[in-house]
């Protein structure tokens, strides 16, 4: 793991923080295990506030602060918005700690480092996993929606988010969904040209430029992810559920298409290009994959999952597009139901709870179907053989009973630098397929800021970036007319408003949260 010096952590700039002890906290239940550390819902003992600590995992004393911490700290930091999870403070123990129980940890994790967030009681994946759960079209352009606005703002910030997937979304009961596990972003340059590494992302969410090997890269590579997102909302499961890399890349290519200089010019200069070119060529057959999708659906689902990056659509211009201006409109986020809390890590556990029930269900079975059929010694011999024959439906002996194919969970954690398995060649030409400066037109991705004038997105200020530390306010749902125009809010007060539905707004207005 690479570590930090410990001048990098600057702790300078952030006096009060890290200056409270994990004391301070209950711990109440484990609610996640990442690569990097626990998370728990704990409890503010003086405010009885509900929170997320996230231990920083250090494995090894001797490494120091990880850097992965060290970064999410930092850009998160800087990162103010009510679509972007909020990194309250930091808080250290320095003896052994007490675990959910009260539980003394004993001697092996003497002191730690904690993040405390604000507790979100859902992330997309657990909250997808309920058993029987289904979105409905206004829920999911809800999420979708406020997934791009956090995106988008976190782009305009310069951050890279670089693990987009859905146990990385949390959701609260509010209907507001947050980007969260920043231990993998990082900033970037407009221009691209810095060397950033390409094992980054997790396998099924990886875009195609980085599975081929780029080193340069931008805001795009969020937006595939976003894109496989999308779909996976829509269709229920996973669209590109590769088991490794170049089987990740079959998939898309079956659906994507194949690349060619003509649909992605410059992509046979990507380093890995030729150990992967492909020997036949497929036509492009994404609409036709997912003819079942709505129209609007379809064409933003189209320009998210382009393969050439600098075609594929930024997360502003997503915004923009018909899906979230035409009936059925994004949901309040208020409006959508409140569910019992649900992390990936809890149905994960629930599942395998399950599986083991099953399976000693089963097992119990077995025996006693065993312990009837076996008959007294004395019986053995003669017609005994025959009735010991199983029947077509009787488990063959000694067999174990089969498990109900649960299907490894879809997020998989093929992340950071030692994520892939190693199979690709080492490193080459950085030079990527990307048009850097002035793009011109169309939804790709420019060097350069994004585009002043644009069109703000169909909400109102409520959960999204009027409100919040940025100004604006009041719910702009349900209440006709332009809603998001105030005096103050990050999308500027001019422009024309978006007629009388209730997701009407000025679809002209500037984003303001620039830095
Ligand atoms: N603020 C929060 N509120 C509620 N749950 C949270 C919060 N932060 C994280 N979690 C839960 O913990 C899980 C793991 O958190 P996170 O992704 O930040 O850790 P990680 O170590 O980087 O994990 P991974 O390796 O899966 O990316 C999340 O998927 C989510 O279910």
């Amino acid at each position: 793991m690479a570590i930090a010096a410990p001048e990098q952590l600057n702790v300078s700039e952030m006096p009060a923080w890290g200056s409270r002890s994990v004391d301070c906290f209950e711990k109440l239940e484990q609610i996640g295990e990442g690569t990097y550390g626990q998370v728990y819902m704990a409890r503010e003992i003086k405010t009885g506030e509900i929170v997320a600590l996230k231990k920083i995992r250090m494995d090894n004393e001797r490494e120091g602060f990880p850097i992965t911490a060290i970064r999410e700290i930092k850009i998160l930091k800087k990162l103010h918005h009510e679509n972007v999870i909020k990194l309250k403070e930091i808080v250290t123990s320095t003896g052994p700690e007490k675990d959910e129980q009260g539980a003394s940890d004993g001697n092996k994790y003497r002191g730690g480092i904690y993040m405390v967030f604000e507790y979100m009681d859902h992330d997309l994946t657990g909250l997808a996993d309920r058993p029987g759960m289904r979105f409905s079209v206004p829920q999911i352009k809800c999420y979708m929606r406020q997934l791009l606005t956090g995106l988008h703002y976190c782009h305009v910030n310069q951050v890279l988010h670089r693990d987009i997937k859905g146990s990385n979304l949390l959701i609260d009961n509010e209907g507001n969904l947050k980007l969260a596990d920043f231990g993998l972003a990082r900033s970037f340059s407009s221009d691209h040209n810095a060397n950033l590494t390409n094992r980054v992302i997790t396998l099924w969410y990886r875009p195609p430029e980085l599975l081929l090997g780029t080193t340069k890269y931008g805001p795009a590579v969020d937006m595939w992810s976003v894109g496989c997102i999308f779909a996976e909302l829509i269709n229920g499961k996973p669209i590109f559920p590769g088991k490794d890399e170049p089987e990740q890349l079959n998939k898309i290519f079956d659906i994507c298409g194949t690349p060619s200089e003509e649909n992605w010019p410059g992509v046979s200069k990507i380093p890995w290009y030729n150990n992967f070119k492909p020997t036949r060529i497929v036509k492009r057959r994404l609409r036709e994959h997912f003819r079942h999708f709505d129209r609007h659906a379809l064409d933003l689902l189209d320009r998210m999952l382009t393969l050439d990056p600098s075609q594929r659509i930024s997360a502003k211009d997503a915004l923009d597009a018909e899906y979230f201006w035409t009936d059925p409109l994004p949901c309040d986020p208020k409006s959508l139901p409140k569910y019992e809390s649900s992390h990936e890590f809890q149905t994960k556990k629930k599942r395998q709870q399950q599986r083991q029930h099953e399976e000693n269900t089963k097992r119990q079975k077995l025996q006693h179907q065993q312990q009837h059929t076996r008959l007294p010694p004395i019986q053995q011999s003669g017609h005994a053989h025959a009735q010991m024959r199983p029947g077509p439906n009787a488990p063959l002996h000694g067999s174990q009973p089969q498990v109900a194919g649960v299907p490894g969970h879809h997020y998989s954690k093929p992340r950071g630098p030692s994520a892939g398995p190693g199979r690709y060649p080492p490193g080459g030409n950085p030079s990527g397929g990307y048009n850097h400066p002035n793009r011109g037109q169309g939804g790709g991705y420019g060097s350069g800021p994004y585009p002043p004038q644009g069109r703000a997105p169909p909400y109102g200020s409520s959960g999204m970036p009027g409100a919040g530390p940025r100004g604006g306010g009041g719910s702009g749902y349900g209440s006709g007319g332009p809603n998001y125009s105030h005096g103050g809010g990050p999308y500027g007060t001019s422009g024309a408003g978006r007629g009388s539905n209730m997701m009407s707004g000025n679809r002209n207005q500037q984003y303001n949260w620039q830095q």
